[in-house]
């Protein structure tokens, strides 16, 4: 997010904060079209087999010195940063060099990171699933080749590439994801008193059910298969469109949908919820109640 996102007239309206929304989801199916392109490459997922990093000191997966090293160059925010919409995928990063800008205060102060979950999944039900053309395609050249142990069918060796876009993948989902603190904030100025009992409770199901939106919801997903089916299309040399019946496109489109349906969608609603519920912390019943008649 850019300065002049905070400065705008306002940033919370949920308009906008949608239209980002919308925007992100260019940026990720970009990110994945360019993981796709790479064979699985699982080596760069598991701790402990680049035994070079030990000399570092380092342990962890390739991915996860990859995420380090890019968060420490980065200057990621810490949690709890005045602007929060970048979070840490790692833990132990040094202080930026140059001191975090001021920002007018949008949301309420809450830890919540779903970064954890995020890199699960991703590792666990996407890149196998984006990467199956990629992987195929080497597997069957490796066997024409003689080459036949399984661990090496889906493997490259492009192993800085593959971690590169991954990093990039990850920041866009982590970016999209936690976005759903603005899409909370927002949700809540409209109508803190109808919030107010169930944050107070702890009840999360409620809650759950006053943040979601089905039609939005069930719009996004036609908007993205549609968006992914034109950005996956290839083309012939003269810029002709090449026919489907001769080419899988650059990305598999069902995943793409899956991936915000059964994960992106679910985690930016945990993210919104779990905001909620930490949306009265350390304030005076006093304060509650004159939050409940506040107009935004
Ligand atoms: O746009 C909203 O109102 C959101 O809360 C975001 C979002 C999403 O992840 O895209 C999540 C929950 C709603 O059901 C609809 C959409």
């Amino acid at each position: 997010m850019q300065a002049n996102y905070t400065l705008a007239k306002d940033p919370l309206s949920l308009e906008r904060i949608r239209s980002i929304l919308n925007r992100l989801e260019d940026t990720i199916i970009f990110s994945l079209i360019e993981r796709a392109q790479f064979a699985h490459n699982p080596k760069i997922y598991e701790r402990g087999v680049f035994k070079e990093l030990e000399a570092l000191p380092f342990y962890g997966s390739w991915l996860e010195w990859f995420l380090k090293e890019t968060e420490i160059f980065h200057g990621a925010p810490r949690p709890g940063s005045p602007l929060p919409d970048e979070y840490p995928f790692t833990a132990g990063l040094p202080d930026p060099i140059i001191p975090p800008s001021e920002y007018p205060p949008i949301l309420y102060p809450n830890t919540v990171n779903v970064n954890a979950s995020i890199l699960s999944f991703y590792i666990r039900s996407i890149v196998p699933r984006i990467t199956t053309q990629a992987s195929l395609a080497l597997a069957s050249l490796k066997r024409s080749r003689g080459i036949n142990g399984d661990d090496e069918l889906e493997d490259d060796g492009n192993y800085g590439s593959a971690a590169t876009v991954d990093v990039e993948v990850l920041q866009a989902i982590s970016k999209r994801v936690h976005y759903g603190k603005f899409v909370s904030e927002s949700k809540f100025r409209q109508d803190p008193a109808v919030f107010i009992p169930h944050i107070q409770s702890g009840d999360s199901e409620r809650l759950a059910a006053l943040i979601t939106k089905p039609d939005v919801e069930h719009r996004l997903l036609i908007r993205l298969r549609k968006k992914a089916m034109l950005y996956a299309q290839d083309f012939a040399s003269d810029g002709e469109p090449l026919p489907n019946c001769t080419t899988k496109g650059k990305i598999d489109v069902d995943c793409v949908v899956d991936l915000y349906e059964s994960y992106i969608i679910p985690l930016t609603k945990e993210v919104e919820v779990e905001y909620l519920l930490q949306r009265l912390d350390g304030m005076s019943q006093e304060e509650i109640d004159k939050l409940a008649n506040q107009k935004y």
